[in-house]
């Protein structure tokens, strides 16, 4: 069964399989965690993963207790930790079987699925419409756009809309003079579902210092979901996006309308 030789190893079809699975799944993971708090959680634990090691190498038999104790809750620990992490992968994973949204087995067995993008594009043409004459007004706005069906949020604060999406609602919304433009307005598949809502604040410390709260709640709604979040700045007028945890910023109209395709029609996450 041995197919190749490699520096004196004998590898076959399995163990390249083998390899590109453990590949592929740690590059998923590197692209999930990347920027995120829990990359630096990640690498805490291995860290302490490589120091059992290094002690148990050298024999000291009090820290390889220790950290061996510490390994051993470690694995119930890390589900809790990255819980949503966990299931953001699981979803990733997901979308990249042959059953995904947009694969080519969907397309040929299943053409219902195969529907137009209409819709998704009408979305589109309508938020950057709406976000270019915010920032042109200097008009602070938060929109979070759910990806899937499912977002959490805070409905005591805010004000359940349901309405159709257009530029000139998400525009009225976010005028200085609206009881509602306060916070953010929550986009879930082709309806504004709700406006003025408190979102979570990240808190992690690697974004820059001088953003405030509007982009830090844009980053934290996406940090444990499959969310967009646009912001526009009301002080630079500036437009960025947040997404897994991240945040782009001083992105142009056509930057934003590439990123939001990839989301809406192109499924990616
Ligand atoms: N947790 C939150 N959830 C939703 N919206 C929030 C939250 N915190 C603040 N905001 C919104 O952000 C607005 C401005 O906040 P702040 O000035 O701190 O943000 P910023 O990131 O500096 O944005 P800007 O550049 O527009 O000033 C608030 O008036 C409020 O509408």
């Amino acid at each position: 069964m041995d197919m190749f030789q490699f520096y004196g190893y004998r590898f076959n079809w399995l163990n390249i399989l083998d390899l590109s699975i453990v590949i592929f799944l740690v590059i998923q993971l590197y692209r999930l965690l990347k920027g995120s708090l829990a990359f630096n959680i990640f690498v805490g634990l291995l860290m302490v993963y490589l120091a059992y090691f290094l002690v148990q190498a050298l024999g000291m038999p009090i820290l390889t207790n220790i950290l061996q104790n510490f390994i051993n809750v470690g694995l119930i620990a890390i589900i809790i930790i990255f819980q949503p992490e966990i299931r953001k992968f699981l979803l990733v994973l997901g979308k990249k079987t042959p059953l995904s949204k947009d694969s080519f087995f969907t397309k040929l067995f299943m053409p219902d699925r195969f529907k137009s993008y209409r819709e998704e594009e009408n979305i589109i043409n309508e938020v950057i419409t709406a976000v270019g004459h915010l920032s042109a007004r200097h008009t602070g706005a938060l929109i979070v756009i759910a990806t899937t069906h499912r977002v959490k949020f805070d409905t005591a604060s805010s004000i359940g809309i349901d309405g159709n999406i257009s530029a000139k609602l998400i525009e009225s919304i976010f005028s200085k003079s609206s009881p509602l433009h306060d916070g953010a307005l929550i986009i879930v598949g082709n309806k504004i579902l709700a406006a003025k809502v408190i979102l979570p604040v990240s808190d992690n410390p690697n974004l820059p210092t001088r953003i405030g709260l509007r982009h830090r709640s844009a980053v934290g709604i996406t940090e444990h979901s499959d969310n967009l979040a646009i912001v526009v700045s009301e002080e630079r007028a500036t437009i960025s996006y947040a997404q897994d945890g991240r945040l782009v910023q001083d992105v142009s109209l056509e930057e934003l309308k590439i990123k939001m395709y990839e989301v809406l029609v192109d499924g990616e996450s």
